[in-house]
Formats: C-alpha cells, structure tokens, sequence
C-alpha cells in the first residue's frame, strides 16, 4: 500500500453526506487526509470541531454565510474564505486529489464547475449542480473526473465495470417511493412537513428527504444517470423498490441485469467515490442472505406522482430547462417546509413554471446562462407559490 495519502477536500461537510465522508476518513487515516472543508455557516460550532479533529487551518475553511465565517475566525484565526465565492474560493486555494461536493441545491454548480477545473476527482453528492449544469459540467469533465456519490449512480457505475457501453439496453433507477408510496392524490393534499420528513428508509438532510417524499429526487437522479451515463431518457426507466437494498441496476442487450445490493447506508457509495476505483474495506454491513427476506419492485404511480414523468419532458426538451425544474422545486419546496404551500402543489408549481420557460429551451452557452434560468425560474416559483388559487 502507498504511504501518500489521498488529500480530501469536503464542501458540505457539516451536512448528513459531509460528516458521514469525515466517518469514512477517521477509519481510514493511512489512505485519506482531510485537507479542506466548506459549509453554509448554520453549524459553526460542528464546523470548528471539525476543523480542529481534523488538523484543519483557518486558511482551508470556506463559510457562506459572512456572519457565521466570523465566528469560526474567532475561534481558529484569520484566513478563513467568507461570502458567497467561499466555495470556489477554498477549491482555487487548497490542492486537494478529490473534492467532494455535498453542499445541498443548485449553489453547488460554481464549486463542481471549479473542482473540475482544478483538475481534481470531482466526488459528486450535490445532484443539483449536474441537473442546472447539464451539459456545461459533462464537457468541462475530463474522462472520469466525475466519480457520483449518489447511492443509484453508484450502484450503476460499479454495474457498469469492465463492460462496453453498446452493450447497455437500459438502465434501471430504483426508488424507494418515499412516505407516501401508495397514497392517492387526495391523500397527498393534508400532508404536513413532519410527515414528509419521515423517509422509509434512509436518514438524509431535510430537502432530499422532501424530495424524495414527492419523488422529485427520483425524478432529479433521471436527469442526473441521463447526464452521467449518456443513455437517453427513453432508455432509463424507474422502479420502486421500497427496501431499498438495490440500489441501482443495469439491463443489457442480451437480458442480462446486474444489480448492486447492500443494506441502506450512503458510508459505502461515499468511501468508494473517495478510493475510487479501489473499495474500501468494511464501508457498509453486506446483506445477510442467511435471514429470510423479500426484494420488491413495483411500477411508479405516475398520475400521483408526476415528478418524474415532468423531469423527463424537461430533460428531453433540452436547454436549460432541467435548470429551471430544480429551482422551481427548489422554491416550492422550501415554501412547503415554511408552511406556505400543500404538498401536491410543490410539483404543480414545477409544472407550472416550466410552462412559462419557453425561452429557456436554448443549450446554455455559458455557466451565466445557467444562472439567468435559475434566478428567472426562482422568481417565477415565487409568483406561482403566492399566487392563493395554487393552494385552494
Ligand atoms: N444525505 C444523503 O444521504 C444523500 C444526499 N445526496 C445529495 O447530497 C447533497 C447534500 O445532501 P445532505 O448531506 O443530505 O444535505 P444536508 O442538508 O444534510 O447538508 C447540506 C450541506 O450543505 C451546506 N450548505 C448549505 N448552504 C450552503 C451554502 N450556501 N454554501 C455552502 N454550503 C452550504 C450545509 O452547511 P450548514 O450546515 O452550514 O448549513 C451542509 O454542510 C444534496 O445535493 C443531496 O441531494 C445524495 C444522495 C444521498
Ligand atoms: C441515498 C440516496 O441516494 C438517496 O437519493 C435515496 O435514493 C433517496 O431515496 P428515494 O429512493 O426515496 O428517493
Ligand atoms: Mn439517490
């Protein structure tokens, strides 16, 4: 084994990905070193503990938030990246081997944008950066600089090993159908932000936990496999599968399927983007084949949960419009958690913005582009979302 140890550069890392990648690089401290790390600013205190577990300066820390940046500059000194640019400001100063991006929401395109020009391994959690970027984040990618973190793309890049890409018929995204699976449509209307952040399965941050309640984070990892993959929207299909166990499958052309299985826990799609392509001994608990247990899958109930279906209308119409769903969704669903919206009207509001995005169908030339779709498509969610008959 090389006695250089991989140099780790966390943003997010007070998050439910963060700190679970700071658990995987605390067991393995002969093959990971922990050389920068990033945060919002609500967290200072997890923050500033991290720093100092992990030997990490004030010249390595970046904190969105200007108010919360100076409380950690109290507690570790001078240098630490403030403001909106921190970001890229840490992934522009720190040389790091792999960056891991597990900020939450589409804020997340500028740091993977300039992870990918540093040069170093992008570890990619933050989905919404591949969903606003869309092709911008692909063609800036080298070969394999863009390793996903997320559980299914995982599943599926290790699905993928050794084969040739003709040889793929489909690919098959399981989804666990969230707290909700099998409710009708009038059930959906009562929902309260307490019931949705109860996943079946998974413990996460609030917004993928609401995600995936409404099924728009089924519908973002589409757009996400779509991009990654390079295989058409009609050629990935979606499976709800509520133990989530698969995590992931691929179906070839001569009707072969290869599923990647393991217990729920994201410690081991986390530790193999980060050793990548080597896997990290011991990162999850295999499944136990000695205990009876079932495996199921079901079809989507695309009438209750349209997020999906929209997802790939908007993906296939191209553009930018993939950009203006995840802000949309962004808006609505933080209206919801601030009990301003019912639940079915936070895709209803997707829905409804991207019928006004006619002029966002353009492919985006540059990452201002990108950006001009997400303020445009935030501030008509805003509209949408006070508008009173979307919540009668
Ligand atoms: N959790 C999971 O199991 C999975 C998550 N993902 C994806 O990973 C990403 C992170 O998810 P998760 O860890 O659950 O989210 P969390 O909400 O738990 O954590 C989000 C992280 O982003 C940071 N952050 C918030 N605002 C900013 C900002 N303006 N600038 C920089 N950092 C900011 C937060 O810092 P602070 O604490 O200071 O607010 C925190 O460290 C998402 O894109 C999600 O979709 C994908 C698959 C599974
Ligand atoms: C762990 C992970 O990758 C999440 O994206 C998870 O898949 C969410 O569960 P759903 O399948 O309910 O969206
Ligand atoms: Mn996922």
């Amino acid at each position: 084994m090389s006695d250089v140890t991989t140099r780790v550069l966390i943003l997010g890392s007070t998050g439910s990905i963060g700190t679970q990648a700071l658990e995987v690089i605390a067991e393995h401290p002969d093959r990971f070193t922990v050389v920068g790390l990033g945060a919002g600013g609500a967290n200072t205190a997890t923050l500033i503990t991290q720093a100092r577990g992990f030997g990490v300066p004030a010249s390595a820390i970046a904190v969105a938030d200007e108010g919360a940046a100076a409380e950690v500059v109290a507690e570790l000194g001078a240098g630490v990246h403030a403001g909106s640019d921190a970001m890229v400001d840490l992934v522009e100063a720190v040389p790091a081997d792999i960056v891991l991006n597990a900020v939450v929401g589409a804020r997340g395109l500028a740091p993977s944008l300039a992870v990918l020009r540093s040069g170093a391994r992008l570890a990619l959690a933050n989905k919404e950066s591949l969903v606003a970027g869309g092709s911008l984040v692909m063609d800036a990618a080298a070969p394999g600089q863009i390793v996903p973190v997320d559980s299914e793309h995982s599943a599926i890049a290790q699905c993928l090993r050794g084969g040739s890409a003709s040889e793929v018929d489909r690919l098959v995204l399981t989804a666990s159908g969230g707290p909700f699976r099998g409710w009708s449509a009038a059930q959906l209307r009562d929902v309260t932000p307490e019931q949705a952040g109860r996943h079946p399965t998974w413990s996460m941050g609030p917004m993928i936990t609401l995600n995936s309640a409404t099924l728009v984070n089924k519908a973002l990892e589409v757009i996400e496999a779509h991009l990654l993959f390079d295989v058409p929207y009609d050629r990935i299909d979606v499976t709800v599968h509520p133990q989530s166990i698969v995590h992931s499958m691929v179906t070839f052309i001569d009707g072969a399927t290869i599923a990647k299985a393991s217990p729920p826990s994201m410690k081991l799609p986390i530790a193999l983007a980060l050793g990548w392509p080597d896997r990290v001994p011991g990162s999850s608990a295999a499944c136990d084949f000695a205990t009876a247990s079932q495996w199921t899958f079901e079809p989507v109930d695309d009438e209750v949960f349209p997020a999906i279906a929209v997802a790939r209308d908007a993906g296939r119409a191209g553009g930018s419009l993939t950009a203006v769903y995840n802000a949309a969704n962004e808006v609505a669903a933080q209206a919801f958690l601030d009990g301003g919206l019912r639940f079915d009207r936070i895709v209803a509001t997707i829905v409804e913005v991207l019928s006004a995005a006619d002029e966002w169908r353009a492919r985006p030339g540059s990452v201002e582009e990108v950006y001009a779709a997400d303020r445009w498509a935030r501030a008509r969610a805003a509209e949408v979302v006070g508008a009173t008959e979307l919540n009668q």
